[in-house]
């Protein structure tokens, strides 16, 4: 179910937004951004506003630092199609950003520009639906519908589980689009295809980088679950004081991400927030909180918020290989020595997941920014630390 949202402080809001509030008790981040445009209002609602934490580093996104950074310091961006003619030096960017930035940028990587261009626009279409329609997207795993209209984020979302799983993409694309959409699902079947096989390259070139057994991490893609997550950001009448998602980590091994050429994404680099910028074509690899552990710490879990902007609304895709509860994080011996002594106790990916439940994805509107912001801080990893940060 959709979160309900609290009530919102701007009288102009509530009177126009109210039948629709009471019909569906749900108010969309796209039905706020409509109404905000039409009545001409700034004011977004209370529950929405970043605390003062979140604030301090986000006008320019400048924290103090001691030793400036390089201003020509930026993400790298890696050509994958070294893969065929110089796979030592491909290897060797991947580690080197993994461990630096805990993201990079891939280009080369086999899902085309066009077949990019083709999915982003018509899943700007389903959320351009009635939230009605968007209700229905229903899984065939159950009832679930995984569309999400609204949370502490200006933010909608929409998630299908991809492995193996062409009846989930079949039945979501036909609840919501009853005359189907081929469009739409052979360019997703597509993507979830080309994120299947690049997982496994990747987590192979990173074993590479790391001196691990070459399948040490590929492996277990098989017995992981896929889910691509579609976000989907409004355009924001007062984008100052609010986020499209707080500075968070991501809990699975690496995320993939797919952008569209709006722009918004930052990611962290000792206290600072840098743009990912979009690149047409380009796919985003970003290390999350589960194999930072798995490489005992070795690969950074990358920081990343999203700023929305007053005119135009931005897409992206996130797909998260979700790992099988009994999956266990523990990295390998070969990863530890004197040197880098093991950081983390025994870890299962379950036992992760539901400590997360149970702090990150409670979302509590009534609790407001405050409380969801220090929850989102990466301090969940705490539990399993054996040595301090
Ligand atoms: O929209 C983006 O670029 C990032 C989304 C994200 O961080 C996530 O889905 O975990
Ligand atoms: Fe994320």
């Amino acid at each position: 179910m959709p979160l309900v949202a609290n009530p919102v402080s701007s009288q102009a809001i509530l009177s126009n937004t109210s039948s629709q509030y009471e019909a569906n008790k749900v108010l969309t981040i796209g039905h706020l951004s409509e109404t905000l445009k039409r009545s001409g209002e700034q004011e977004i609602p209370d529950y929405l506003k970043l605390c003062d934490e979140e604030l301090s580093t986000s006008a320019s996104g400048v924290h103090e630092v001691s030793e400036p950074l390089g201003d020509n310091l930026q993400v790298p961006v890696i050509d994958f199609s070294l893969l065929q003619t110089d796979r030592r030096t491909l290897v060797q960017m991947l580690g080197h950003a993994a461990r630096s930035w805990g993201c990079c940028q891939i280009l080369n990587h086999g899902f085309s520009v066009g077949s990019m261009q083709q999915l982003i626009a018509e899943s700007y279409k389903y959320f351009e639906l009635p939230v009605e329609r968007k209700q229905q997207s229903r899984s065939f795993i159950g009832d679930n519908t995984t569309y999400r209209g609204s949370s502490l984020y200006w933010a909608e979302s929409w998630a299908i589980f991809a492995t193996g799983c062409q009846k989930d993409l079949d039945a979501k694309v036909l609840s919501v689009w009853p005359e189907g959409n081929d469009s739409f699902r052979n360019m997703a079947a597509q993507l979830f295809k080309n994120w299947e096989d690049l997982t496994k390259q990747l987590f192979e070139l990173y074993a590479e980088d790391l001196g691990v057994e070459s399948d040490f991490y590929s492996k277990h893609v098989d017995s992981t679950e896929l889910m691509v997550r579609w976000n989907y950001y409004p355009a924001c009448p007062n984008p100052s004081t609010i986020l499209g998602a707080k500075s968070h980590t991501d809990y699975n091994m690496f995320t993939l991400l797919l952008q569209d050429q709006v722009g918004g994404l930052q990611v962290e680099r000792e206290g600072r927030w840098f743009d990912l910028k979009p690149i047409e074509g380009s796919l985003i690899v970003n290390i999350a909180d589960g194999f930072h552990v798995w490489t005992n710490g070795i690969y950074k879990p990358v920081v990343h918020r999203v700023l929305v902007n007053t005119s135009k609304p931005r897409l992206s895709l996130a797909g998260l290989w979700i790992a099988d509860d009994r999956l266990d994080y523990t990295a390998p011996d070969e990863l530890v020595d004197a040197n880098h002594p093991r950081l983390y106790k025994p870890m299962k990916a379950g036992d992760y997941r539901q400590k997360l439940a149970k702090t990150r994805y409670v979302v509590d509107l009534s609790k407001g920014q405050a409380e969801h912001s220090r929850l989102l801080r990466g301090t969940d990893l705490r539990d399993w630390r054996i040595t301090p940060e």
